[in-house]
C-alpha cells in the first residue's frame, strides 16, 4: 500500500505530524531518513567514481536532510563541499549546519562545486511555496548547465509537490529519491525531464497512520507493475483485484466461456489499424473474436487473423464502414470500436454507444464521439472505456484542458461515469470502483491510477490500436473496465520496455509489439 499511494504536500505533512505527535522526535526522523539517503547514494554513486560531492543546502528540512547526508559522506571518506546560500534556516537545519562546520566540512562558493563528481540537491522539498526568483534562480540555472550528475532529495528543487509545475526554475536531476510516500508532482508528464530516475525511499511510516490521514476512499494511486504479473496461484495484493495476468482458466473451460469480442475497425485508408487492433485482441486470449471491417478489407484481415470471424460491411465511396449489417449486438461480451475507422463512420459510433455490453472507444471513435457530444454516454448502462491521448481528450473535454492531467482525467471520469484512460508517458486511468484491498461492503468510489513505467518506443502510429484490442479482449473475458484498462496498459508498456532493451527504442513497431505480448507474459510469469 505504501508503495502505491500518491500524496500531496498537505497529506504528507499531516502524516508526518501524526508520527511526531505519537512520539517520534523530528530530529530522529531526519537522522533516519538522511542515513537511508546516504546509504542509497553510496550504492548508486560509489566513492571510487564520485569522490567529490557538492551539497546544495536550503533553509528548511530538505536542507537539513542534505546536511546530515553531507556529514555521513564526510565520515565515509568523501571530499564534501557545502553550498548554503540562504541566511536563515529552520532550527534543526541550523544545528546540523553548525555541526557540519565544526567538523571542518568546507562551506564554499557556488563556483567551487563545479569540479565535483556529484551534486546533492537539498534546496527545497515539499515546503516550496512560491516561484524561485533572483539569486536562487540563477544558482539553479547555473548548476543545471554543469553536466554533473545530480541527486535530488525528495523532489528536484523547484518542482511543485502537488502539480509538478516548474516554479520558475528547477533542478534537472539524474536521480530523485522520493521520501516515504510518492509525491503527486512526480507523476506529471512535464516533470519527467527534471526527475531523472525516480525511487521511493521507505522510512517505515506506519501504515495505520497513512490510512488514518488518507481515509478509505483515497483517490490517487501509483500502479505497481510487478503486481500485475503473477502465477495463477498467487493473489493480487494492492492493485485492483483481477487486474492480474495471465487470466486463470479452469481446466474445463470452453471457448464460449472466455468471451466473445466484436471489433469494429478499419477503413481503406487505415487498414493496418484494423489488423493491429485484431492482433492485440488475439493476444488477450479472448475465446471468440469477430471483426467487422469494410468489405474491401475482408480478405486481407482474414488472411492475417484466420481464427477470427470476419464481417465485411458495406462501405462509403472513400472506403469507411457505411453501416453494420444485421448484427445482434447482444451476443458479444464486449465491443471495441474506432481504430482506423475514419471520420466518415459517425453512424457506427452512434449505434455502438447503444450496445448492451461493455464498450471500448478509441482513436476515430473518440473524435466521432466528441462531435456527437459526450452526453451520449448517459444512455449507457454497461462499462465504457475511452482511451484518448491528450489531443483527443481535449476535444472530448475542452473545459478540462487547462487542468493538470490527473485532475483532468479524474473529472472526466466522474462526469461521464466511464473509465478514462489518458494515454501518455505516464498513462493515467480513472474509474469508479471498490479498491481491491478493501472489504466488499466498501462502496465504489472514484480512483485514479498512474502507470509509472513506460518507454518512448511506444511513440509511434499503431501502438494505441494494439492497446485498444488488448483492452477489448480483457473486457470480453469479464474484467471490469478499470481492471482491464490497468492490466492492458501495464502489459503493453512493459512489453515495449522489454522489447526496447533487445531492439532499441527504434525497433518496437506495433506489429512486433503485438506479436510479442505473449512471449513477454510467459517470460514474466514462469
Ligand atoms: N515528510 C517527512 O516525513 C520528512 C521530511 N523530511 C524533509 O523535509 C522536507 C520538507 O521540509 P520543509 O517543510 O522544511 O520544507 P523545505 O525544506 O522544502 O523548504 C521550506 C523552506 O523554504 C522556504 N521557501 C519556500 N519556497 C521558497 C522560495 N520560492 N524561495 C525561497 N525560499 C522558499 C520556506 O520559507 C521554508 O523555510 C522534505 O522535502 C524532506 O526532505 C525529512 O527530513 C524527514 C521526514
Ligand atoms: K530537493
Amino acid at each position: 500500500m505504501l508503495n502505491q499511494v500518491i500524496v500531496t504536500a498537505d497529506r504528507m505533512r499531516a502524516i508526518e505530524s501524526l508520527m511526531f505527535a505519537a512520539g517520534m522526535p523530528v530530529a530522529a526522523l531526519m537522522e533516519k531518513v538522511a542515513g537511508l539517503i546516504a546509504r542509497r547514494l553510496a550504492e548508486i554513486y560509489p566513492i571510487a567514481t564520485y569522490r567529490r560531492v557538492g551539497i546544495l543546502v536550503g533553509s528548511g528540512h530538505n536542507g537539513g536532510d542534505a546536511l546530515v547526508v553531507a556529514r555521513e559522506l564526510w565520515h565515509r571518506g568523501r571530499e564534501v563541499r557545502v553550498y548554503s546560500p540562504l541566511a536563515k534556516h529552520k532550527p534543526l537545519t541550523r544545528v546540523h549546519r553548525c555541526y557540519a562546520q565544526s567538523l571542518g566540512i568546507p562551506f564554499v562558493d557556488l563556483e567551487e562545486l563545479k569540479t565535483c563528481d556529484l551534486i546533492v540537491d537539498g534546496l527545497f522539498g515539499f515546503g516550496l511555496e512560491r516561484n524561485i526568483q533572483g539569486e536562487l534562480a540563477g544558482i539553479i540555472d547555473k548548476v543545471n548547465t554543469w553536466g554533473i550528475p545530480i541527486l535530488s532529495i525528495d523532489l528536484p528543487s523547484g518542482i511543485h509537490t502537488d502539480t509538478g509545475a516548474v516554479m520558475g526554475v528547477a533542478i534537472r536531476a539524474t536521480h530523485t529519491l522520493c521520501l516515504g510516500l510518492w509525491k503527486r508532482g512526480l507523476f506529471a508528464e512535464s516533470t519527467l525531464s527534471y526527475v531523472g530516475q525516480v525511487e521511493r525511499l521507505d522510512f517505515d511510516i506506519p501504515e495505520f497512520m497513512v490510512r488514518q490521514v488518507l481515509g478509505d476512499a483515497h483517490a490517487e494511486w501509483r500502479i505497481d507493475p510487478k503486481q500485475i504479473f503473477r502465477h495463477s496461484s498467487q493473489s493480487s495484493r494492492g492493485n485492483p483485484a483481477s487486474s492480474c495476468l495471465p487470466i486463470p482458466r479452469a481446466i474445463t473451460t470452453h471457448k464460449y466461456q472466455v468471451g466473445h469480442l466484436l471489433l469494429i475497425v478499419g477503413s481503406q485508408t487505415y487498414g493496418g489499424a484494423a489488423l493491429l487492433a485484431s492482433l492485440g485482441a488475439k493476444a488477450s486470449g479472448v475465446g471468440m473474436l469477430t471483426i467487422a471491417v469494410p468489405n474491401s478489407l475482408r480478405l486481407m484481415v482474414l488472411a492475417q487473423v484466420p481464427d477470427a470471424l470476419i464481417i465485411g460491411c458495406p462501405e462509403t465511396d472513400r472506403g469507411a464502414i457505411a453501416q453494420l449489417p444485421e448484427l445482434d449486438l447482444h451476443k458479444y461480451q464486449a465491443i471495441a470500436c474506432g481504430c482506423g475507422l475514419s471520420l466518415e463512420a459517425k453512424a457506427i459510433v452512434e449505434r455502438v454507444i447503444k450496445a448492451p455490453c461493455p464498450l471500448v472507444l478509441d482513436a476515430d471513435g473518440l473524435t466521432l464521439l466528441a462531435s456527437l457530444g459526450i452526453d451520449r454516454l448517459k444512455a449507457r448502462s454497461q462499462a465504457t472505456i475511452l482511451t484518448p491521448h491528450w489531443g483527443e481528450f481535449s476535444r472530448l473535454f475542452p473545459e478540462l484542458k487547462l487542468e493538470d492531467r490527473l485532475t483532468a482525467v479524474q473529472r472526466a471520469a466522474s462526469q461521464t461515469g466511464a473509465t478514462i484512460l489518458l494515454k501518455g508517458a505516464r498513462t493515467a486511468i480513472s474509474f469508479c470502483d471498490r479498491l481491491a484491498t478493501s472489504s466488499l461492503e466498501m462502496p465504489e468510489y472514484q480512483q485514479t491510477w498512474v502507470n509509472p513505467e513506460s518507454t518512448p518506443a511506444l511513440a509511434r502510429g499503431g501502438s494505441g490500436d494494439v492497446l485498444a484490442g488488448v483492452i477489448g479482449g480483457l473486457l470480453a473475458q469479464g474484467m471490469t473496465g478499470g481492471n482491464a484498462a490497468i492490466a492492458a496498459t501495464v502489459w503493453h508498456s512493459q512489453t515495449a520496455i522489454w522489447l526496447a532493451k533487445q531492439r532499441t527504442e527504434m525497433g518496437v513497431d506495433p506489429l512486433i509489439l503485438a506479436q510479442n505480448l505473449l512471449s513477454f507474459l510467459a517470460h514474466k510469469t514462469v
